[in-house]
């Protein structure tokens, strides 16, 4: 019997971003191990004209929930949608849901969080910063909280190469943040984000650090651990291989490649490409609230979910075979050939960029302009160039990160327990990964069907005949137009053709000798 799925039963459990990537998988992996649990409350406001209970509707419908309905068939009694939106001070929780929030939870999950790199400073520190502040602040009026669980990023702090299972302090103290965004306007905000985010990429990574802060500082004497996962990728084993449900990380960048689009990116084949499953993240968060609960650490402890400790995989590596999974997975209706490779350079990634994406964009532009439809490509690339610049700094740095306490708390497990929450990434194979994350982008992003696998192929072949044509047409207009121009083009071409003309003719004699 599994100890952790045990600890689960019969408890009330507060998740904030259930509706999010992580959350979903989080939410499905409690009910299927621990149907006899209470109640999980999920902190959710409406969204694209959705109430709140079509939102769960949906998610409980959705195929990653089929296997929970066969072990749980009342799970839809068990789910418990708070309206909250932690884009407003108090959360805007009614009254009477805070009352039985505070009364009843035994287990907080805080996974809610904006993950835009690009995020306004003031909604990013409203939603990693404060929100986590008021989570706490709630956390430490309710009774029966045995554990919180805050998830962070192991990018939080990558200004430094190695980082240990602590919290660093930020230059300027979050409360002095949180306060300033309330009276600053957006643009003095504006002005002085590069000089607050210092060496980090961008706003998402320095709230992450921030929120980290206000843990410790807010932690009373609650049981909390940080759960800090590295690029979180599609599912690795449960519910099923290869789902995933968003653009992030590197889903959005598998389908630039795979449609054709992206061609070359800035990135350094030997960094450590840290990818981390989804289930695997869900599985160590799950095994870190009981562990908490259970031992009460005396201190906030820090697990860093990441693969690159324990089997190491590098971007040039996870390319070549993300690009060999398309060979047996296209995607359909492909702009180009999926081909691309690493660039290392400013230079040359700009040569590329101006080759092989916008010089494309702009003829297949002008194609559609001739054919009297509206040009969108040039746009689309923009776009994406403009996304693939805000994920480079993360393609061209390794870091490490000490993983003491994910070992000590994996030695910590029944072998039961081993089995059913595993995050052990020593036994995850790289290449079956990416095949099923591939094969995932294709089904449950692109909603695109296996049966359109021949389809796709041939459709590439028909791409790649063109990619020739084209090449040769183009070769021979330059090589027409140097002849017109220069006496020594000329000069060599008539050398190339009589040499080929005596070789030519040296066979065919020693040929007819020969007979
Ligand atoms: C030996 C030979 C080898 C050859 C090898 C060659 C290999 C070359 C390449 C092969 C292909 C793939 C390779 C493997 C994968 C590489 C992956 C690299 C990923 C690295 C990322 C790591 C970052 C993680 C660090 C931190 C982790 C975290 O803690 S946070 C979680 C991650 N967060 C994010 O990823 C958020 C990123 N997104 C944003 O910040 C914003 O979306 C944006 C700023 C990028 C864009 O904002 P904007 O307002 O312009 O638009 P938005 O409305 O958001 O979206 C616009 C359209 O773009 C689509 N979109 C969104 N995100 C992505 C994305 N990541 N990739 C692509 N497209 C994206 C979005 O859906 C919109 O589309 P439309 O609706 O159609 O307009
Ligand atoms: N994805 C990744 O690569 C990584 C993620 N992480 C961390 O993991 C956690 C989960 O990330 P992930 O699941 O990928 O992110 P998602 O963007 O998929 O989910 C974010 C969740 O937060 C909720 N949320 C956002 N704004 C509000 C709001 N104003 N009020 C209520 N809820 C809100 C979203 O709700 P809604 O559906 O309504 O928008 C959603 O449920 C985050 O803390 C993130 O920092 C860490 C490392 C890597």
């Amino acid at each position: 019997m599994s100890m952790i799925a045990a600890f689960y039963s019969g408890k009330s459990i507060l998740i904030t971003g259930a509706t999010g990537f992580l959350g979903k998988v989080l939410m499905e992996k409690l009910f299927r191990t621990s149907p006899d649990l209470k109640v999980i409350y999920i902190l959710m406001r409406p969204k694209s004209g959705q109430t709140l209970q079509q939102r769960v509707f949906q998610i409980l419908n959705s195929k990653l929930f089929e296997k929970v309905k066969d072990v749980c068939p009342n799970v839809h009694e068990k789910i418990r949608a708070i309206y909250a939106d932690l884009n407003q001070n108090d959360l805007a929780i009614s009254k009477e849901d805070m009352q039985e929030l505070l009364s009843c939870t035994n287990i907080v999950f805080h996974c809610a969080a904006t993950v835009r790199f690009d995020d306004h400073l003031r909604h990013a520190v409203q939603l990693n910063v404060t929100a986590t502040q008021q989570l706490l602040l709630m956390a430490s009026q309710m009774p029966k909280l045995e554990a919180f669980i805050h998830i962070s990023t192991a990018f939080s702090n990558c200004n430094l190469k190695h980082i240990d299972e602590v919290i660093y302090p930020c230059p300027v103290e979050p409360k002095k943040i949180i306060d300033s965004m309330e009276w600053l306007d957006d643009a003095i905000i504006d002005e002085i984000t590069p000089k607050l985010i210092g060496d980090r990429p961008n706003t998402y990574t320095y709230t992450k650090a921030l929120g980290e802060m206000v843990v410790q500082q807010e932690s009373r004497n609650l049981n909390i651990a940080i759960v800090r996962p590295s690029i979180v990728g599609a599912t690795w084993q449960e519910p099923f291989p290869g789902w995933v449900d968003n653009l992030n990380g590197p889903s959005g960048l598998i389908i630039a490649a795979g449609k054709g689009f992206l061609r070359a990116i800035r990135g350094t084949p030997k960094a450590v490409a840290d990818l981390i499953p989804v289930d695997t993240v869900a599985n160590l968060t799950l095994a870190v609230g009981w562990y908490t609960a259970v031992n009460r650490p005396k201190s906030t402890l820090i697990y860093h979910c990441t693969s690159g400790n324990f089997n190491p995989c590098y971007w040039g590596k996870m390319g070549f075979q993300v690009l060999a999974a398309f060979e047996k997975i296209p995607f359909e209706r492909a702009f180009r050939r999926p081909y691309a490779d690493f660039t290392t350079n400013t230079i040359t990634t700009q040569y590329w960029n101006a080759v092989s994406h916008r010089a494309p964009a702009i003829i297949y532009d002008f194609y559609l302009r001739l054919t009297g439809r509206k040009p969108r490509m040039t746009k689309l690339m923009n776009r994406l160039l403009r996304t693939v610049s805000m994920l480079e700094y993360f393609l061209n740095r390794s870091w490490e990160w000490s993983t003491y306490n994910t070992e000590m708390l994996m030695s910590e497990l029944s072998p039961e327990d081993q089995r059913v929450f595993n995050f052990d990434v020593r036994q995850l194979n790289w290449l079956e990964y990416i095949e099923n994350y591939v094969l995932g982008v294709k089904k449950y992003l692109l909603k695109e069907d296996m049966a359109g696998v021949p389809k796709a192929k041939q459709h590439l072949k028909r791409l790649r005949n063109i990619h020739y044509l084209f090449n040769t047409a183009l070769l021979l207009i330059a090589w027409r137009l140097l002849i017109a121009r220069s006496q020594m083009a000329r000069n060599v071409w008539l050398f190339i053709v009589s040499f080929c003309y005596k070789f030519l003719s040296y066979f065919r004699a020693s040929g007819t000798l020969k007979v």
